[in-house]
């Protein structure tokens, strides 16, 4: 359905668990977060339910997401249960890799068809540095893995971090001459936790594209990659890949937002970065029918806000990407 700036609305991700095996740096502290406890995450059934009364309303994607949605019980179920409605015609995962190997046979299987997956450096102990936890090799043949059941297309998300990986954004963009993969630069938002991975590490799109073309040549124009969401797609000339951008920031996209979220908590929430929700959970735990979830589904949908300035507010927030569902 159209919300109220005529904006179709089509996409949910789901948060499936505030959980995660990794740290990093930008997102969570070294401690980890308070985890909600196991009986305030929505379960499986009741993630079901919200996924069919969105259908009532237009939802036809739906993305996986945390947290960590690989350490989530019941995932493989859950997508399976997915696949089985009609209506979604695309079921999406966005991973730190850690576990996706291993799992990769059994999420297609179930009916998963793409992935995008995180990785902000190519080298190890860079990598270990910014997860805390994390472990480079593994992600990368976990990528492979990816690509040979055929989860595609599979996309690589980048942070981009002055200080950081300013000097590897050219190597990350050159995985796309070999490897049929879309490397996505994002630009770093400031709803993490610690001052040290906030705006002053801060890099525009623009100012990454140029490095790139500099090195690499002319990017082309690309119209369209599989995907529902925000980037947009270049290619350097010869490529098996492509590489986006996603300018959060820099050059907000919410004119065209096409998404709500579901937080692992229950909580359906239009907008990423304005706190207003609606509480699903209690809503569901208190015995509410189909009907019911389908008119507050609209409602929450009408009531999307038309943007969201970052460079606004700039000022940190409490909320993380993590606990919110990024
Ligand atoms: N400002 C803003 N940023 C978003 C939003 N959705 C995703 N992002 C950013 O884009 C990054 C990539 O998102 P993904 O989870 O990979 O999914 P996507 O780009 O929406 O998905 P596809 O294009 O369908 O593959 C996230 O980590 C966020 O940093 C949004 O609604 N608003
Ligand atoms: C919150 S994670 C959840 C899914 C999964 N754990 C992962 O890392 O892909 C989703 C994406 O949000 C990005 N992210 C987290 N904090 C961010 C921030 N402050 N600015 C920009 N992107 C951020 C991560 O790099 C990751 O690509
Ligand atoms: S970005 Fe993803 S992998 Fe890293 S700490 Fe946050 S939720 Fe975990
Ligand atoms: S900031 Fe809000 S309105 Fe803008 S694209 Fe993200 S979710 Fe949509």
């Amino acid at each position: 359905m159209q919300d109220r700036f005529q904006r179709h609305i089509n996409y949910l991700r789901i948060s499936l668990t505030d959980r995660c095996n990794l740290r990093c740096a930008y997102c969570m502290p070294p401690e980890g977060i308070q985890w909600l406890p196991h009986n305030e995450i929505l379960t499986i059934e009741e993630i079901l339910a919200v996924v069919k009364a969105g259908v009532e309303v237009g939802i036809r994607k739906v993305r996986l997401t945390g947290g960590e949605p690989l350490v989530r019980r019941g995932i493989v179920d859950l997508i399976k249960r997915l696949n089985d409605i009609p209506e979604i015609d695309d079921i999406a995962l966005t991973t730190n890799g850690m576990l996706l190997g291993a799992m990769a046979s059994d999420l297609k299987s179930a009916g998963l068809k793409r992935v995008n997956v995180s990785l902000d450096t190519l080298n190890p102990i860079r990598f270990q540095r910014i997860t805390r936890y994390g472990n480079l090799e593994i992600v990368m043949c976990s990528i492979d893995t990816a690509l040979e059941y055929g989860l595609e297309p599979v996309k690589i998300n980048t942070v981009a971090m002055r200080g950081f990986n300013d000097d590897e954004l050219v190597d990350l963009a050159r995985l796309t001459l070999e490897k049929p993969l879309h490397v996505r630069f994002i630009e770093l938002m400031p709803i993490g936790t610690s001052d040290d991975w906030s705006h002053i590490r801060f890099i525009s799109s623009q100012e990454i594209r140029e490095l790139i073309s500099k090195s690499l040549g002319n990017l082309e124009d690309v119209k369209k990659v599989t995907g529902s969401g925000p980037a947009r797609y270049y290619r350097i000339s010869g490529a098996l890949g492509t590489i986006g951008f996603i300018s959060a920031v820099s050059n907000h996209f919410c004119a065209t937002c096409n998404r709500m979220r579901l937080t692992a908590s229950g909580q359906l929430r239009p907008c990423l970065f304005s706190g207003r929700e609606v509480d699903l959970k209690q809503v569901l735990r208190s015995g509410a029918g189909h009907d019911e979830l389908v008119c507050i589904f609209k409602e929450a949908i009408m009531s999307k806000p038309n943007s969201h300035d970052l460079t606004a507010s700039w000022e940190k927030d409490d909320r993380i990407m993590s606990q919110i569902g990024g």
